[in-house]
Formats: structure tokens, C-alpha cells, sequence
């Protein structure tokens, strides 16, 4: 084990402290704190306006928090913009894809970060061989690496977002309502490979709508109301109505 394997070891990938974040006369989150291990998926969940997308900005170096700390592994880091969160192995997938829809599969994968050779060349021989190698272990059915992202369905797409993710992502990855966009059959797909990333031993972070999804996938469910944390519970030993009662501040019957 390297000195960073053993000074990691047992850490959080990520430890928010006592975040907050306000635009102009609006607090879109006060007072937030949350780690998530290695291997866990946490769902975040909460009403509209809740502060969800706030949350996952400024993990993701979209938004600077107006105070509190982020640490990765133990150690405190500022994340300026989204450049900086990347090289801190922070990965994002948004509900919209963002896909270039022209491109091939094996370019999506790459996007702004392609290998190159001798003469600033493209190495299309690691991209491919990479891409190739990605999607069969997430068992991502796509034709090919080849493929060109507009003749994929909903579903395949998705699946290579979060391909692309886990390929860049060492520490962390935010789900942003990763199947909000697809039906029955390709949400069952996306949530295996979201399952399978668990084994990858990095952290996940899932805001969802569907309760269904969170109890299905989740570890800890944490759950927003206007901004406050309400609490973050044990999966297994919660139900959908303590759930319900958190988002919406009404008693379940
Ligand atoms: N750029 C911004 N400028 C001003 N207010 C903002 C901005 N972004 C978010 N807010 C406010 O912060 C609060 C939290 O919004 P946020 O979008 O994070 O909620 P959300 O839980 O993601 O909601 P949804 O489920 O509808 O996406 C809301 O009151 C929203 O109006």
C-alpha cells in the first residue's frame, strides 16, 4: 500500500461539513453535512426546491458554497469549478445526457480528455479498446464502440454517460436523476449498472424522484426539505411513509 492507500484508508471519498449556500436572499441549503464511503450509494431525496441540484453543483465545482468545508479522503479541498472537482475524481451524469450526438460511443467516452500519441495523434486504438472494455464489464448493450450516439435508444445512452463516468471517476460519482428520461425496461438496466458500481469501491451519490429507485439501490437515504437536511437514514431500516413523512413535513397515516 502506498502512504495515500494507508492515510485513505477508512476515509469518507467525501465529507461535506456544515455546508451552506445562499443566492442573494435565498438559503438553497443551510447547514448540510454528509460522508459517503467507498462502495456505498446514498440517495438524496427531496420536494422540488429542496436544494438537490444546489447540492450536487457544488460537489461538483458548479457553484462555490458561501461557507463550509468538502473534504476527499480526509483531506480538504476546494473545488474553484468543474475542472477541478474532475481532478479530484468527481463525476457527474445528468438526467439530459450530456452527449455529443454525432460522435461515436468510443468519442463520448473521451470527450475534451482523448489519449493522443507521437504528433498529438488521437489514439483511437486505447480509446476503442477502452470503451470496449468498459461497457462489456457494466454490460452496457450498445452494436458497437463504433456506434453513433444519436442511433442509440434512451437506455444505451444513459449507459454510456455512466460508462463515461466510471471510467473517469476514482472517488465519486453524482447520479442526477439518472432515469428520469427513460421507461420501464431501460430504468431496470440503468439501476444494474448503477448496483454494479458498488463493487468499483467508489461513492455514489443519487438524487431520484422515484422511491421506488431509492429503496431499490440506496444504502443511507438523506433527505432535503427547503434547504434543511431532515435526516439521513439506514435503508433497510426505514420505510417509504417515515420517507414521505421527511420530504413533506406531514405526519403519514
Ligand atoms: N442560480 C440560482 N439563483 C437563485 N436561486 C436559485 C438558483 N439555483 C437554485 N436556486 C434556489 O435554490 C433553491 C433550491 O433549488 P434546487 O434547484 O437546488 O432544488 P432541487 O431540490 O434540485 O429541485 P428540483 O427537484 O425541482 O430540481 C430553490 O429555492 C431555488 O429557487
Amino acid at each position: 500500500m502506498t502512504t495515500n492507500a494507508v492515510a485513505a484508508a477508512g476515509q469518507p471519498v467525501l465529507a461535506l461539513k456544515d455546508i451552506r449556500k445562499t443566492f442573494g436572499g435565498v438559503v438553497a441549503i443551510e447547514n448540510f453535512s454528509l460522508e459517503i464511503q467507498p462502495g456505498e450509494i446514498v440517495a438524496l431525496v427531496g420536494d422540488n426546491g429542496a436544494g438537490k441540484s444546489t447540492l450536487i453543483k457544488i460537489i461538483s465545482g458548479v457553484y462555490a458554497p458561501t461557507s463550509g468545508s468538502i473534504s476527499i479522503e480526509g483531506g480538504p479541498v476546494t473545488m474553484a469549478n468543474a475542472t477541478m472537482a474532475r481532478a479530484h475524481g468527481i463525476e457527474v451524469v445528468y438526467q439530459d445526457l450530456a452527449l455529443a450526438d454525432q460522435q461515436t460511443v468510443y468519442m463520448n467516452m473521451f470527450l475534451g480528455r482523448e489519449p493522443t500519441k507521437a504528433f498529438g495523434l488521437l489514439d483511437r486504438r486505447r480509446m476503442i479498446d477502452e470503451t470496449e472494455k468498459l461497457v462489456k464489464e457494466l454490460d452496457v448493450r450498445i452494436p458497437s464502440a463504433h456506434a453513433t450516439i444519436r442511433d442509440l435508444s434512451g437506455g444505451q445512452r444513459q449507459g454510456v454517460a455512466i460508462a463515461r463516468a466510471t471510467h473517469w471517476a476514482s472517488k465519486l460519482i453524482l447520479l442526477d436523476e439518472p432515469t428520469a428520461a427513460l421507461g420501464v425496461a431501460e430504468t431496470a438496466k440503468v439501476e444494474e449498472i448503477v448496483q454494479s458500481l458498488k463493487s468499483r469501491n467508489i461513492g455514489i451519490l443519487i438524487i431520484s424522484h422515484s422511491l421506488d429507485q431509492v429503496f431499490k439501490l440506496s444504502d443511507r437515504i438523506c433527505v432535503l426539505r427547503r434547504g434543511r437536511q431532515i435526516g439521513v437514514r439506514e435503508t433497510k431500516a426505514t420505510d417509504k411513509n417515515e420517507i414521505i413523512a421527511m420530504i413533506t413535513g406531514l405526519q403519514q397515516s
